[in-house]
């Protein structure tokens, strides 16, 4: 591939390794966004779109989009923030995957409890920027001056491994579900940032022509993200108790609501949010709906 096959394509950043990239990747399926990428490139063209995909460090992506080298990214909205991209890139759309935390941990069996007893000490982290802000406040607050402020040191990785091997009282790092930071034995005591996967794109526009085709991938990618999001909840109910179950299933806008050959009964269907399908099962249930069924999405506009 050469560059000038470049010319006149929208760029498309993915985090090439790590959390994002497989979910990425079935992103990118889902909005039929077809593409072969060779072993080891990390510039691919897209087969039916006039799209290039371009898979670079998670991290790297806020910068790529926000000086406009690169039309949209996918990224997560702490390296947005740590690489002061804030301004320079638009948030388009939360994906709702890659969610974490940046947390201040330190070891669960130290003398350190509170982030105000931290204060003063040196502190690792991967996240220098969000951290040293934090800290920042933090030791204004405490009239912490000079010598006396929090150290803060960058480390690439590992960074949980900083207080067991003597460098740092303290961590700020990313947490999920725990494991890492109890298997390194830290305990968090304060949260920086909560943050999750977004799609983004550049505040300032540099190919006007792409807009359109901006739009359509957004569009596409919101639908593939709202699937992954609801299902379709179908049921039987009586005409009597009709008001309580659209209550229970609203839907986006309102539900689809059916007559059935028996009069006194209607069929329902409604988009409801997965994670609450069981309890919302429940309410139907007890409200005497019958032939609940449950269907997934492959695909969406809403
Ligand atoms: N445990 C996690 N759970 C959910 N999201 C995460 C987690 N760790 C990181 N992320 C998100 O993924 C982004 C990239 O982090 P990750 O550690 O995967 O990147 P990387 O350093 O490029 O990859 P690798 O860890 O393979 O070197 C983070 O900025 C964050 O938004
Ligand atoms: O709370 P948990 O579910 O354990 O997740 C937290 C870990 O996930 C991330 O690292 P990752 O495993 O992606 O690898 P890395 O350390 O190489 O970045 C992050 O840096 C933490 O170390």
């Amino acid at each position: 591939m050469n560059l000038e096959s470049l010319n006149g394509r929208l760029l498309f950043a993915i985090p090439k390794k790590g959390r994002l990239h497989e979910k990425c990747l079935s992103i990118l399926a889902g909005a039929d966004i077809q593409f072969r990428r060779d072993h080891r490139l990390d510039v691919c063209l897209v087969k039916n779109h006039p799209i290039a995909l371009v898979f670079l460090p998670a991290a790297d992506i806020p910068s790529f989009v926000g000086k406009g080298n690169v039309d949209l990214g996918i990224t997560g909205h702490d390296v947005i923030l740590e690489a002061k991209m804030q301004e320079n890139v638009v948030e388009v759309l939360r994906l709702g995957f890659g969610k974490c935390a940046l947390q201040v941990q330190v070891p669960a069996a130290g003398k350190i409890e509170t982030v105000e007893d931290l204060a003063g000490k040196r502190v690792v982290t991967s996240f220098e920027v969000l951290a040293g802000e934090y800290f920042d406040k933090l030791d204004e607050r405490l009239q912490l001056s000079g010598e006396r402020k929090t150290r803060i040191e960058y480390v690439g990785g590992s960074v949980e491994a900083a207080c067991a091997l003597g460098l740092a009282d303290g961590i700020v790092d990313l947490v999920e579900s725990g494991d890492t930071m109890r298997a390194a034995g830290l305990h968090a005591i304060a949260t920086v940032l909560d943050t999750e996967a977004m799609l983004i794109k550049s505040s300032v526009v540099k190919h006007p022509n792409l807009v359109p085709l901006v739009e359509l991938i957004t569009s596409r990618v919101a639908g593939v993200i709202a699937a992954g999001k609801y299902v379709i909840c179908q049921y039987n109910i009586s005409r009597a108790q009709l008001p309580a179950a659209t209550h229970i299933t609203p839907g986006r806008r309102a539900p689809t609501i059916s007559p059935l050959e028996d009069e006194a009964w209607v069929a329902v269907s409604s988009m409801v949010v997965k994670g609450e399908i069981a309890t919302i099962m429940d309410s139907l249930v007890a409200i005497g709906a019958t032939d609940i069924m449950v269907f997934n999405l492959d695909n969406c506009r809403v």
